[in-house]
């Protein structure tokens, strides 16, 4: 067969590998509920380009890989952690193996309070959104000299304000029909990833795993992150989607040392007020920040997003 492309890239693994886990410390009880994705690159070329099986790590194994390791890492309730451990397990484990890249996506299970007392092993799916990991471990130059890329972040996160945004002096032509605002609905579901950087005087091996824990101390950066967010939106006196993602991002770099560059997509969910006249109702739109019944657009929603890096 004459062949008129060459193989310019190649990866594979298992994705929507879920499972959940949970760690009993006395009757006190931990649950993390993780949907992993784990793909490989390396010398597997040949099983693409000869039918060549040999260089194939299963990816029924590497599912195989993923529970076996829900159950042995010592790092599974820190997620971060625990997609470094998958990542340097596989490209450590497997000469032949390069490169290791773990996505996990963590649902919520927060501790249920009753009577203002912190439940044992009771949880509630107390929001949507989702955790993000994105881990890619290197060992291109031998897994003496592993480095790492991570990223942390999330997705689904539904936040509205019902004043403090506005959108005027915005560029204006015969295409433009858009009125400015002093005074809007401003609503979005942030989507965050921070790229972290790993301390640099630890060298990247599985054993150095819990020094590189405590120094990154993800149980306390993961909440700072969100509280940034979530109280950057609430209190800054929102120009523009635009100015308020990089309000939120500057806010995570001075409160997150190890984070050297954040970026964010936000969609604009648009609520447009509703004309109620025809009904003799005044729903406020001659007033600036007045309307009271809003149409929840679905679509088309503006989508906004920016990377800022530690200088
Ligand atoms: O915050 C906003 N940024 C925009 O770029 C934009 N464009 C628009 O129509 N409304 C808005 N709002």
């Amino acid at each position: 067969m004459s062949e008129l492309g060459y193989l310019s890239a190649a990866r594979y693994g298992k994705q929507l590998v879920k499972v959940a886990r949970v760690v009993r410390e006395g009757d006190q009880h931990f649950i993390v509920e993780y949907v992993i994705k784990a793909l490989l690159e390396g010398d597997i070329e040949t099983s693409y380009t000869k039918a060549d099986n040999t260089v194939v790590v299963a990816t029924d194994s590497i599912k195989n890989t993923c529970n076996i390791f829900a159950k042995t890492s010592p790092h599974v309730l820190n997620a971060p952690i625990f997609a470094l451990h998958l990542a340097l397990h596989f490209v450590t484990k497997y000469d032949h193996i390069k490169k290791a890249f773990i996505d996990i996506e963590q649902l919520k299970w927060s501790r249920i309070e009753v009577n203002g007392k912190p439940h044992k092993w009771s949880f509630v799916r107390d929001g949507d959104e989702k955790s993000l990991v994105e881990c890619v471990a290197d060992a291109t130059n031998g897994p003496e000299n592993v480095t790492a890329d991570l990223k942390v972040g999330m997705k689904d996160l539904l936040v509205l304000k019902t004043s403090g945004s506005a959108f005027e002096n915005f560029y204006r032509d015969e295409f433009t029909t858009l009125a400015e605002v002093s005074d809007r609905i401003f609503s979005t579901s942030v989507s965050i990833q921070s790229v972290i950087s790993l301390p640099p005087n630890i060298p990247l091996t599985i054993d150095n795993l819990p020094e590189i824990a405590k120094e990154l101390d993800f149980p306390k950066v993961l909440p700072q992150i969100t509280k940034d967010v979530l109280e950057t939106f609430a209190e800054d006196e929102s120009a523009s989607v635009q100015a308020t993602m990089y309000v939120t991002m500057q806010n995570i770099l001075k409160s997150c040392s190890a984070v050297k560059e954040v970026s964010m997509q936000l969609p604009n969910k648009h609520y447009i007020p509703i004309n109620l006249s025809a009904f003799k109702l005044d729903n406020g739109l001659g007033r600036e920040g007045g309307a009271e019944v809003f149409h929840p657009a679905a679509d088309p929603s503006g989508f906004i997003t920016a990377t800022v890096t530690r200088k």
